[in-house]
């Protein structure tokens, strides 16, 4: 469905030496830097993937979803959406995509909510009987009947927002770019969002890339990332080998109840004589508030030999066992 091979974005920025002088020099000689926002980056991705395309601030996420949707031709590599070369067949590829920009609206500024779906209809050749489906369904979800009326320019964030992701949607696109589509939004409108994409890409099977710097929009709705940073492909799988991969850090919380922090504090150390050699390995554990929170890896030490050690060492009331999430493997994979 989408094909991405060898993609270069390059951007040349003329370089000004500062002050009054540097500007008068510009005038007369201009020297310029290059940056290379992609670099030779390459994936595919299926019809009715679910893709989360992310990376930290600058790492040229919105440029490569700038070259998949046309706006951008690349200095090199190849781009191919549904079949089309999207900056060479423009108009046809915007016929069968929908893109949502978070930090910039697509809607017409002035122009009341209600005008602009009946103007996107035409454009579109949407269908009275579809377009009256999906107008009915973006009520249900986004509850846009209640700004309808309101020019865009008037919306607040969250209404906006709701706003261009049905207008992206509204002539049912086979492919959906959206990049940060819940940037700041609170949790309620963030799960409108998300249950929309979800049913979008349920109901017509449609193909999503999505950006964001939220991982629990990436929990929720992709089976698989792609990470970038300073431009090249660092990660390209799914969210459950990236946790197999990276995950291996997991936490168990014990209630306890004890009369001595600092008596806990030393009979615990001993776990690290006591099993599986924790010596040599990555356990770390803090006793506070009736508390034991122990840190280990779990590709080195077994969760039974950690419980078993501690159910017959201590008064435990409750216990709790987390893995690391996708914000935090995330998180260490961006830092290293
Ligand atoms: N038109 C442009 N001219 C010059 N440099 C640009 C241009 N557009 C983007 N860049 C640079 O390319 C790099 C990648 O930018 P891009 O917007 O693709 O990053 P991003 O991953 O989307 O970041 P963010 O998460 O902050 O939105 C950045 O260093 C940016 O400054």
């Amino acid at each position: 469905m989408i094909e991405v091979s060898g993609l270069t974005k390059s951007f040349k920025s003329f370089k000004k030496e500062k002050g009054i002088k540097g500007t008068l020099k510009s005038l007369v000689s201009r020297e310029y830097t290059s940056i290379d926002a992609v670099k030779d980056v390459s994936f595919n991705i299926k019809r009715g993937e679910i893709i989360g395309y992310i990376g930290a601030n600058g790492a040229g996420k919105s440029t490569t979803i700038k070259m998949m949707t046309g706006i951008l031709t690349p200095t090199e590599g190849y781009v191919n959406v549904d079949g089309r070369i999207p900056y060479e067949e423009r108009t046809e590829n915007a016929r069968h995509i929908g893109v949502v920009f978070g930090q910039k609206t697509q809607l017409w500024w002035d122009l009341p909510l209600g005008e602009t779906y009946s103007i996107l209809k035409e454009i579109y050749e949407v269908p009275d009987d579809f377009y009256e489906e999906q107008m009915k369904y973006f009520d249900q979800v986004f509850e846009l009947s209640t700004f309808m009326d309101k020019t865009v320019r008037t919306l607040s964030l969250g209404q906006r927002m709701r706003a261009d992701l049905a207008a992206s949607m509204l002539h049912n696109p086979q492919v959906l770019f959206l990049d940060e589509p819940t940037i700041g939004l609170d949790v309620v409108v963030k799960e409108r969002i998300r249950k929309a994409i979800k049913d979008m890409n349920e109901k017509y099977g449609t193909t999503i890339v999505l950006t964001t710097h939220d991982m629990s929009d990436i929990e929720e709705l992709c089976h698989r990332i792609i990470i970038i940073d300073k431009g090249t492909l660092l990660y390209d799988g799914g969210i459950d080998k990236i946790r197999k991969d990276y995950g291996f850090e997991r936490k168990i919380t014990f209630d306890l109840r004890y009369d001595s922090e600092d008596e806990v504090k030393e009979s615990l150390s001993s776990i690290y004589q006591n099993i599986d050699n924790s010596t040599q390995k990555n356990l770390r554990f803090i006793v506070q508030d009736n508390q034991a929170i122990i840190n280990f890896n779990r590709n080195e030490i077994s969760i039974s030999s950690i419980m078993n050690f501690v159910l017959h060492g201590f008064n435990v009331l409750d216990f709790s066992v987390q893995d690391m999430d996708i914000e935090a493997i995330v998180k260490q994979i961006y830092t290293k």
